[in-house]
């Protein structure tokens, strides 16, 4: 993204944005509510465009997940996960074996045939979770997608994204407003508020430079460490 700016109405919500996300590469964002975070993921998915400037997207398949599941509520669980898989141009047997594969990995195996309407929060954003990762995208974008569910599935997921993301080289840009989450995700930060993005710099995985990173985080977020 270079000089980059998006308005909504008479209201300039990014403004002189400077961004790159290389292959692989993986991306915290933090900052108050209502900065502007969401708008950012959506214009790198490609659905907004900016007023201004220039947005070159390398990345042929970037996949957006909400903070909320978003499943088809006339399909199963399965059907959700193989829909976009033919979309993107897999046999139906493909489809379903790697449908499958991921929600048996998410823990879900038992609840394939399940109405969307069956399942709880936690069970319905891990098949939204199988949808995203199973489409091997190249560039994976969350929207705190985990920030409803309890701390140990949410440590869960975020582990299980952080897997799927090394092992198949996936870029990550992850919203989030807890910095603590972020921390185990991302190798870098940065800030966006008042339409503005900054670069939060990160260190390194020693102890003390984290403990300081943490704290940086926690103040640029606008709570307390
Ligand atoms: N489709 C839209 N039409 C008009 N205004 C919008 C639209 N989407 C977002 N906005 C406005 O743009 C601003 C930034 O919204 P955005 O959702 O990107 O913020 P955010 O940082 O993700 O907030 P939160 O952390 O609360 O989710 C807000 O003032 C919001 O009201």
């Amino acid at each position: 993204m270079q000089s980059l700016s998006l308005r909504y109405g008479a209201q300039t919500v990014l403004q002189d944005v400077q961004l790159r996300v290389q292959p692989g590469e993986r991306l915290g964002v933090i900052g108050p509510s209502g900065a502007g975070k969401s708008t950012l993921l959506r214009l790198a998915a490609g659905l907004a465009q900016p007023v201004t400037g220039r947005l070159r997207n390398t990345f042929r398949h970037p996949v957006l997940m909400f903070q909320e599941p978003r499943l088809l509520p006339w399909r199963s669980a399965l059907d959700n996960v193989i829909l976009p898989l033919r979309a993107a141009g897999r046999s139906p047997h493909e489809a379903r074996e790697i449908a499958g594969r991921w929600l048996a990995l998410l823990g879900l195996d038992a609840a394939a045939q399940a109405w969307p309407g069956e399942l709880s929060g936690g069970m319905a954003q891990r098949v939204a979770l199988a949808r995203a990762l199973a489409l091997a995208p190249d560039l994976l974008l969350l929207d705190e997608p985990f920030s409803a569910l309890d701390p140990a599935l949410r440590r869960q997921l975020a582990a299980c994204c952080l897997d799927a993301v090394r092992k198949q080289g996936s870029a990550l840009i992850c919203i989030s407003h807890d910095p603590r989450e972020l921390l185990g995700m991302v190798e870098r930060c940065v800030l966006v508020e008042r339409g503005r993005v900054t670069p939060i710099p990160l260190i390194d995985q020693d102890d003390a430079a984290n403990a300081e990173r943490l704290r940086a985080l926690l103040i640029a977020a606008g709570q307390q460490p």
